[in-house]
This record gives structure tokens, sequence and C-alpha cells, in this order.
């Protein structure tokens, strides 16, 4: 079987989650060419939700970047948030949300959990990570958005979650999020609702600013707080190097600290005519490779042709984006943690690079680059002065992501697999 995960884990996964495995994996294809290491098929495209047995789902929680970020001077009607204009797009590097419902023994042996937003209300919910996150079961976003999901629609509270940690935390790159949508995905899936229902998206926007963002999952203009549908995107292909410095970077601090000297923010027109642009050549280019592709397999031989044939495309997308980058709490951030600068100097300098920027409110950089390859020779150069790093993707709704952390698929162009191979820390 492909091991599923190169990555160190803080604590053993639960055997259920083990079984999952086994089963996704299960479902690898064979490689065209019997001669070659085996291949796997992608498992899920970043909006479904899989069932590998009976009441346990598994699903993809995307990371993301900010290609426009634009907060305003606070207003303190505002509740303690900034509005903020927001585009994002989302990653192929991604946790993974495995959940199954408890039965009713079960259910009665299980330590009941106070709730921290309702402590009158005693639940079943047990949240596990690969990587501890430094925050009680309560305080976890995939616990609150479980518990608020069951509030509003009324369904009892026992699930046992586990958390596949890949995306690394206070990076900006919006992992609990997202882990927190994924959760609501799958629960959506489990009780046969739409993730856009407006019950949904009220609940998402509860949990924090970006989580409805994760749900709606194409590169995406946001409003409001940052949590309001302005205008989707249909999916872009851009290869991406994720640069993390050693220190992480509170989004409190960081929106305490824009507070000290505001700004006011860009507007996003620009960003918006550019990605509508882009992604219709892209969508142009998918067709040329999804003939390419000829199958929905993680095929080495295909999706290298497919790759090729889309690298003009991905070419200019990352040029033409790269010339609007724009977050004004950047400097922000840059004070109060110095080495997100030099992060940001070191990418914007790499030859392979079209343009770079401290993602929300860091502390990762993400540098867009041409060619997938190029994002893993940045990356590999980032290890090298002790960055994390990682080379992935920009996806959407219906992209495939692949699930297999030993995939030897060059999917990276298509599905983001390469985020799997190349995300240990070295
Ligand atoms: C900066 C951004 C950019 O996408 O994300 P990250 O870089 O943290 O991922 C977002 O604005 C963060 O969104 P999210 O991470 O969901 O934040 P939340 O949990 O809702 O809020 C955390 C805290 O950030 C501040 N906050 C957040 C959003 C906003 N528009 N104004 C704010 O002032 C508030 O102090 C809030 O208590
Ligand atoms: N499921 C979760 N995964 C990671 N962090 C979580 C989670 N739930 C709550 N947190 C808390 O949220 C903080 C910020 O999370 P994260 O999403 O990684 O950063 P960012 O907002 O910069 O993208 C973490 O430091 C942690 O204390």
């Amino acid at each position: 079987m492909h091991g599923f995960s190169t990555t160190e884990h803080n604590s053993a996964a639960p055997a259920w989650v083990e079984s999952c495995r086994e089963l996704l994996c299960a479902t690898c294809a064979p490689a065209s060419d019997p001669a070659s290491e085996p291949t796997c098929a992608p498992a899920c495209t970043y909006g479904s939700v899989l069932q590998p047995a009976p009441s346990t789902f598994v699903t993809c929680a995307p990371a993301k970047i900010n290609v426009h970020l634009g907060i305003y001077p606070h207003n303190p009607g505002e509740h303690g948030y900034h509005r903020a204009d927001s585009i994002m797009m989302p990653l192929g590097l991604c946790d993974w949300v495995f959940m199954r419902t408890r039965n009713a023994t079960d259910h009665a042996t299980h330590d009941t959990t106070t709730n921290a937003e309702n402590p009158q209300v005693a639940d079943a919910i047990s949240v596990e990570m690969s990587v501890s996150c430094g925050v009680e079961t309560r305080n976890n976003t995939v616990y609150r958005a479980a518990h608020s999901m069951c509030a509003a629609f009324n369904k009892p509270a026992a699930f046992e979650i586990y958390v596949e940690k890949h995306i690394p935390v206070q990076s900006g790159l919006g992992g609990s999020s997202s882990d927190a949508a994924a959760t609501i995905r799958a629960l959506c899936s489990m009780w046969n609702i739409s993730p856009h229902d407006e019950r949904v998206i009220r609940v998402a926007q509860h949990i924090g600013a970006d989580v409805a963002f994760f749900l709606w999952g194409n590169p995406t203009f946001l409003s409001g707080v940052g949590d309001e549908l302005e205008r989707m995107f249909p999916s872009v292909h851009v290869p991406v190097a994720l640069i993390r410095p050693q220190l992480g970077v509170s989004t409190v601090e960081a929106y305490a600290m824009f507070d000290e000297h505001p700004t006011q923010p860009h507007l996003p027109g620009d960003m918006c005519l550019c990605l509508e642009a882009v992604s219709h050549s892209n969508a142009m280019g998918e067709n040329r490779s999804a003939a390419a592709l000829g199958a929905t397999t993680c095929d080495n031989a295909n999706v290298a042709r497919a790759a090729s044939a889309h690298a003009p495309v991905m070419h200019r997308a990352a040029e033409e984006i790269s010339q609007l980058l724009y977050n004004n709490l950047a400097d922000a951030v840059m004070r109060k943690v110095p080495c997100v600068r030099d992060a940001l100097t070191w990418a914007k300098v790499q030859p392979e690079v079209q343009g770079a920027l401290v993602t929300g409110s860091g502390s990762a950089v993400f540098a867009f680059c041409s060619t997938t390859q190029d994002a893993q020779r940045v990356a590999t150069r980032a290890r090298l002065r002790n960055y994390r790093a990682y080379s992935t993707i920009t996806v959407g709704l219906s992209d495939m992501v692949c699930y297999s952390k030993e995939c030897t698929c060059d999917a990276a162009a298509l599905c983001g697999a390469d985020a799997c191979t190349t995300q240990t820390t070295a």
C-alpha cells in the first residue's frame, strides 16, 4: 500500500483513521506502465467528501493565500473586526479531516465535553490532531464548527474527528479556518445539506472571517470583514513556493500592529479583472489538459503531457497576477516579526520568482513561479536556508487533490500532489 504521510506526527492516528487510509489507498490506480513505480488516483476533488466506510467521512482542507488584502482603518463600531477586501486562492497543500459518527454505546461511555460557547450543552465530539496546535479541544475551530453545526441543524453532537495537519500554523495560510470548513462540508454531506445553504454560511462566518471562503472554494473576492462573497472566479493554476520563517504570527497581533499605523487600502478592481482574464485562458488551457489527461487518474505520463500543454497559460497567470499582488497588513506583520521581511526579500530575488508577498497576517511568504519545477527549485533552496518550504499550486473546488503523501506522480501541475511530497521540514 502507499504510505499515507511522510510528515512527522506528534501523535499516532487512531486505528479507525488508519483503516480509512487503507481503504482510500486501495483505490489507487495501477501504473499505466507496469515497469514503473505505482501511481495513485487522486481520491478527492477539493469540493468532495469521501466516504470510505459507513458513517465515516474524509475531506481535504486546503491552505489559502491572499493575492489582495486591503484592510481598512478600524472603526470601533465594527465589533473589534476590521473591514477588509480580500481575494483568496486555495492551494493544493492541505490538511485532511477524518470524521466518524459515534454509535449509541460509544456516546454513552464517552466523557462529555462542556462547550465553551454554551456551557449548558455537553456533547460527545472529540478532536485529535496529528500535530498539536496548542489549543484546548473546545477552542479548536474543528470542534467549534462541529458543535455549531449540530446546534444549527438540531443534530446529536456525537463524532470522533481526526485532523491530519500539514498546513503550518500561524502562517496566514488559513489552516484553522479550512479545517473548520472541511468539518462543515463533511457534516453537510452527512446530512445532505448544501454547503452554500445560508444557515451553513452563517455558522462558518461565526467561526472565523476566512471560513466561508473555504466553502465557496474557488478564487474569491470577499468584502465585509473578509467573509462576504462578492465575486468568485474560475480556478486558476499557478505554481507557488511557500516560504515559512521559523516564527509564526498571531492574527490578533498583526491587526493590533496595523492599528498603530493604519493605512487606506488600494481597491481590488484590477486584480479582479486580471483573475477574470487569466481564468478564461486557464479554462481554455484546461480543456487541452483534460484532453491530454484522457482519464481522471494521477498517471505520470498523462499528467506530464497535460502539464506541458498547460505551461504557457500558467506562465501568463503567474506573470500577470504577480504584477498586482497587494497586502497592506504586511508592513505591520514585518514590523512585528522582522524575519518575515527577510523571507520576502529573499523570495523576491530568486530568479524563478515572478512575484512574492506575505500571505494574510503571515508569517508565510508565497512566491509565484511559471512552472512547478521552478516552484520546487525555490522551495528546495529555501529549505537550505532553514525555512520551512513547500511547493504547491493554486486550485479550485473541482480540482483534484491527491491524498497519498507518497504519490510519485508529477500531478503537481494539476492536482497539487507535489505539496504532498515536499512538505516536510528539511
Ligand atoms: C488576516 C486574514 C486574511 O485572510 O487571515 P489569516 O492571515 O489570519 O489567515 C483574515 O483577515 C483573518 O481571518 P481569520 O483568521 O478567519 O480571523 P478570525 O479568527 O475571524 O479573527 C481573529 C482576530 O483577527 C482580528 N480580525 C480578523 C478579521 C478582520 N477582518 N478584522 C480583524 O480585526 C480580530 O481581532 C479577530 O479576533
Ligand atoms: N484546527 C486548528 N488548526 C490549527 N490551529 C488552530 C485550530 N483551531 C484553533 N487553532 C488556533 O488558531 C491559531 C491560528 O491558526 P492558523 O489558521 O494556523 O493561522 P492563520 O490564521 O495565520 O492562518 C493557531 O495558532 C491555534 O492556536
